[in-house]
């Protein structure tokens, strides 16, 4: 048996009761909650699902869909041309649902590859298509159910330049059905900046939802803010682990560490120049470097931690130190008899297991992964990140006495993990065709008159008995730095210690979800994606990512513009020191905040200078957008410059 999950976490849930639009009979939020399986069968009035009953190829099926949906509207069907981003589960099913309601064009990507544990739920893949590309699959298996379709796949990251403006440009809506929130985030700002409209859709267990996006009519993907990842305080991960999800996160940062690139942001960063001794020699022993780290961590550091008097008390007792020949002995797995029925991965392991399994993981990096060391990240579908983090994680259980898990625990809680529930994903498939026949029969109208909606699936505890709920889309949030206002705030706790290049990775990329982004100060480039390490080519072109904020000649109040031009967005920012910015709410040192004028007046006047120092600070905002504006408009004209120059 393989373990089927996905994260689908998208967008946290309606608060219920105002904006949301009732109902009429018939629609599709017109399902009771007896059951899913009732669900699907009971009041099924939407063309996905009728044309799905046509199990059969061409023409039948084209007749049906016409005979249900009238020659204008299939004639629009036809003709739509469509780009899926996405082939898993919800892909699949969205694919599947396209092809057999007649939509002839589409176009797919998706990066991944078929693995076993898809077979429970994409149904569009059989054992036999393991290993091959999703995107190459999907469209050959929808294409059996309707050869007249036009589908053609790529087998690629949508992150990459040959999935930009130009390419999004061709489509005419665009469909999302993606697990992450990087990977949103860029299409919402392509498709923003392409002016395409955009479906979003994601399904977390029985919760799902759908919505539609256009340019300047409704919000975007990031109108609203997004629930942010819990964030442990810095010191319960670095010295005072209490539960195991406090260890995974510990074990996580300590993968990135090893086997990433230089992040300052990373929790364990003080730990890096030892890591980096272990790595120094040019042909490292992998077996040797991961005993030196086991006893690095889980001893002598760990002794260090013990006597730290102040951090332990009866109540809390100091960790135990872990010698690798004492944990080799220790072959004991803790069993219940409920073990017995489980899978190997879904039983604890003993601790020697534990530590044999952190040096191997560590020899396999430095063996057939050598060449991926300094640019790996951990990921909870990387077999050896994953049997790095789960032993690690376990050992440092062990230092603090804390219950070990089983790698199926560990894999669950690493990975932020609620299992993918198929009818969930075909629901919310059948949802998104339904919103996009809305919007293809708004175009050139106002989408607040179309029947389009956000719609909801909400199990087991739907509102008022009914498991779909539609509601009303709502209008840009006028401060959204994506769509909006396109200004927003950082605080940082100090302006001479935080490294540009550390400013551009952990907070324009990590937390504004930029993608290769260019940071100018007063005209000039201060740092280039293409030279994010300190190098001499970068050193050529005037750039150095290792020089502080200051050294930059940045002060607080300074305004940085931001260009990102695989994803065709732009960005102000105000840039202010914080010396006292809390260290455990924000370990990365940054805070980032949009722009909503009268709160930042609140906050200036509120320290003490009240409606003078008010005034003051909206004609330093209106000069700071003026400026902003104005430098933008100033880079963009020497890019033109160059293009027509490099096209001479
Ligand atoms: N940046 C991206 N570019 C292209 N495809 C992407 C990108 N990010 C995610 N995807 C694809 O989106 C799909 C999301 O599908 P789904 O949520 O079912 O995830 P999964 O990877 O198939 O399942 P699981 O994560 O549970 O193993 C995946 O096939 C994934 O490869
Ligand atoms: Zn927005």
């Amino acid at each position: 048996m393989e373990r089927h999950v996905e994260n689908n976490r998208f967008r946290q849930e309606p608060v219920g009761g105002s904006g949301f639009c009732t109902r009429k009979a018939g629609e599709i939020g017109n399902f009771r909650q007896d059951s899913l399986g009732k669900l699907v069968a009971v009041g099924v009035k939407t063309l996905v699902l009728q044309a799905m009953t046509c199990a059969d190829v061409t023409a039948a099926g084209d007749a049906a869909v016409k005979a249900v949906v009238g020659e204008e509207r299939f004639a629009m069907i036809q003709s739509a041309k469509l780009l899926v981003v996405g082939a898993g589960g919800i892909g699949c099913e969205l694919l599947k649902n396209l092809v057999l309601s007649g939509f002839r064009e589409i176009e797919v990507v998706d990066l991944d590859t078929i693995d076993v544990s898809n077979l429970n739920r994409q149904f569009l893949f059989r054992r036999v298509h393991v290993d091959r590309p999703k995107s190459v699959v999907a469209a050959e298996a929808v294409k059996q159910f309707r050869p007249n379709a036009n589908i053609i796949s790529h087998h690629g990251n949508v992150k990459d330049p040959q999935f930009g403006l130009e390419f999004i440009g061709k489509f005419d809506v665009v469909v999302n059905a993606l697990d992450n929130l990087e990977a949103r985030r860029h299409v919402n700002r392509l498709c923003l900046a392409a002016e395409k409209p955009l479906l979003e859709a994601g399904s977390t267990g029985h919760l799902g939802q759908v919505t539609v996006i256009r340019k300047g009519e409704t919000e975007c993907f990031e109108c609203q803010a997004k629930p942010s990842q819990k964030v442990y305080p810095y010191c319960t991960i670095r010295s005072t682990p209490e539960k195991p999800v406090h260890c995974l996160t510990w074990a996580k940062n300590l993968f990135d560490l090893c086997f990433g690139p230089e992040d300052e942001s990373n929790l364990l960063a003080d730990l890096a120049a030892e890591m980096r001794k272990f790595q120094a020699q040019e042909s490292v022993d992998g077996e040797d470097a991961g005993r030196r780290i086991f006893a690095h961590l889980f001893e002598e550091d760990i002794k260090k931690q013990a006597q730290l008097e102040d951090l332990w008390s009866d109540q809390r007792p100091p960790p135990g130190p872990l010698c690798y020949e004492d944990a080799l002995k220790n072959t004991e797995r803790p069993s219940t008899d409920a073990d017995k029925d489980k899978l190997e991965t879904q039983k604890v392991p003993s601790v020697a297991g534990d530590a044999q399994g952190f040096v191997a993981a560590v020899a396999k990096m430095y063996g057939e992964r050598r060449e991926l060391i300094g640019q790996s990240s951990f990921s909870k579908d990387d077999p050896v990140a994953m049997d790095f983090v789960h032993c690690a994680a376990n050992l440092r259980m062990q230092n603090y006495r804390i219950g070990r898990l089983s790698r199926w625990d560990a894999q669950s809680i690493a990975g932020s993990i609620i299992p993918a529930v198929a009818s969930t994903n075909a629901i919310v498939a059948g949802l998104e065709v339904v919103q996009l026949l809305h919007v293809l029969q708004s175009v050139g109208k106002n989408m607040k008159d179309s029947k389009a909606r956000t719609v909801w699936v909400r199990f087991p505890e739907p509102s008022r008995k009914k498991i779909l709920q539609p509601s009303s889309l709502h209008t840009p949030n006028p401060d959204c730095f994506v769509c909006g206002s396109r200004t927003a705030r950082v605080a940082l706790r100090s302006l001479e210690e935080c490294k540009i290049m550390a400013l551009a990775k952990g907070c324009i990329q990590g937390q504004l979800g930029a993608h290769k982004p260019a940071l100018y100060a007063n005209g000039s480039c201060i740092f280039d994606p293409e030279y994010p390490e300190p190098g001499e080519e970068a050193e050529e072109e005037g750039l150095h990512p290792e020089w502080s904020l200051s050294q930059w000649g940045l002060t607080s109040g300074s305004l940085l513009q931001v260009e990102d031009e695989g994803q065709g967005w732009s960005i102000n920012l105000v840039i202010r020191e914080e010396p006292d910015l809390d260290e455990q709410l924000y370990p990365g040192g940054f805070k980032v905040s949009q722009w909503p004028t009268q709160w930042w007046l609140q906050v200036e006047a509120g320290a003490g200078a009240g409606e003078e120092a008010a005034k003051d600070m909206a004609e330093k905002k209106r000069k700071a957008e003026a400026d902003a504006a104005e430098a933008t408009a100033a880079k963009k004209a020497q890019l033109d410059a160059n293009t027509v120059a490099l096209d001479d």
